[in-house]
């Protein structure tokens, strides 16, 4: 049975601890550890909520090897935002013992999202982008925009980084923040990038084959719906596309499912060396989101706490 009182780990609190830099290990031994059949995770069960043009999204995983049992549960509602000036993305993160099955801590799920995801594309990019990258494209101007800014600045020293949102102001402000240049188009955003981010929660392309420099990696990070994509078909069909999961993408994505683009690689395997990189092509990193990238994340928050005595 679980105690009275489970402790709960705030968002705050998470931010406290986690840094970039131990986050992107971390995040190469998920995609590792899925990739070589060590993880227990089914496809993101998802709840429809029509009336709200949200969902609800169950995330469990279990890592025998690393002694790790939990579930993220996540929100997406779209309008969140314009509606109501509230995030679009929310969740939480509940940690099982693994011999017991008793519930041990209910974390933040919010700051976990937000830092995984960019420290996830972070790995893909030094496994699949050309060396030295100089210029970054963000594609979008919310949450993820400014955890990849963050991740990818961790590894790279970028000479510039460019900014487009469906708003132009969004676009300034972030590029403000951020000491970018703000674009009035997606085309001029990504002209001559090294790196592209796709990270908007738009539901058509939102970057097109003919406007990407050869041999360019990109981030598909949003899109996350079979019937919604961000990159354009012939994009996807021309690059090299690697997923987090096969099984996830076949399901989900409707950047794989309505292009109908080969699936060269999971990242995993890249870094186990089963295949290759491929950094001198256009490469697609096509990110879902993984319950093993959160799963892990929430053991590296408890153990980080527990050095420090602040989780008992
Ligand atoms: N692959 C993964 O593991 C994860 C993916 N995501 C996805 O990343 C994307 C960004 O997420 P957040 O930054 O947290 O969301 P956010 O709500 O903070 O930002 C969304 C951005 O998309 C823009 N946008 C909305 N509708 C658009 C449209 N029709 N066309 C162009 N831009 C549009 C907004 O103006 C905003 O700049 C979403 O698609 C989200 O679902 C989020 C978390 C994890
Ligand atoms: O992995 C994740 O948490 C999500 N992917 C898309 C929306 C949320």
């Amino acid at each position: 049975m679980a105690e009275d009182s489970i402790p709960y780990l705030s968002g705050a609190k998470i931010k406290e601890v986690l840094d970039y830099n131990e986050l992107i290990s971390v995040m190469k031994k998920a995609f590792a550890k899925y990739s070589s059949g060590k993880v227990v995770q089914p496809v993101r069960t998802v709840v429809k909520v029509e009336k709200a043009d949200g969902f609800l999204g169950l995330m469990p995983a279990l890592c025998e090897d690393e002694d790790v049992l939990a579930t993220k549960l996540v929100t997406l509602y779209r309008h969140n935002q314009e509606k109501y000036g509230l995030p679009t993305h929310n969740a939480i993160v509940v940690v099982f013992s693994v011999n017991t099955g008793i519930p041990k801590v209910i974390m933040d799920g919010e700051v976990i999202t937000t830092m995984r995801t960019a420290a996830a594309s972070a790995v893909a990019s030094k496994y699949l982008c050309a060396p030295n990258p100089r210029k970054l494209a963000i594609l979008g101007s919310g949450v993820q925009a400014r955890s990849h800014f963050e991740a990818l600045s961790s590894l790279y020293k970028f000479e510039q980084v460019t900014v487009w949102s469906r708003t132009f102001n969004n676009a300034e402000h972030l590029a403000g923040e951020i000491n970018a240049t703000p674009c009035n188009t997606a085309e001029e955003a990504v002209k001559d990038a090294d790196i592209i981010v796709t990270v908007t929660l738009s539901s058509k392309p939102v970057v097109q084959k003919a406007w990407v420099k050869p041999g360019c990696h990109i981030n598909a990070v949003g899109a996350c719906r079979p019937d919604w994509h961000e990159i354009d078909p012939e994009l996807m069909r021309s690059a090299i596309v690697y997923v987090d999961s096969r099984a996830g993408a076949e399901k989900e994505s409707g950047d794989i499912i309505l292009s109908k683009a080969e699936v060269y690689a999971e990242l995993g395997e890249v870094i186990l060396g089963t295949k290759n990189s491929n950094k001198d092509k256009t490469t697609v990193f096509k990110s879902l989101g993984m319950a093993i990238e959160d799963v892990l994340s929430a053991k590296l928050v408890c153990d980080l706490l527990l050095k420090t005595e602040k989780l008992k």
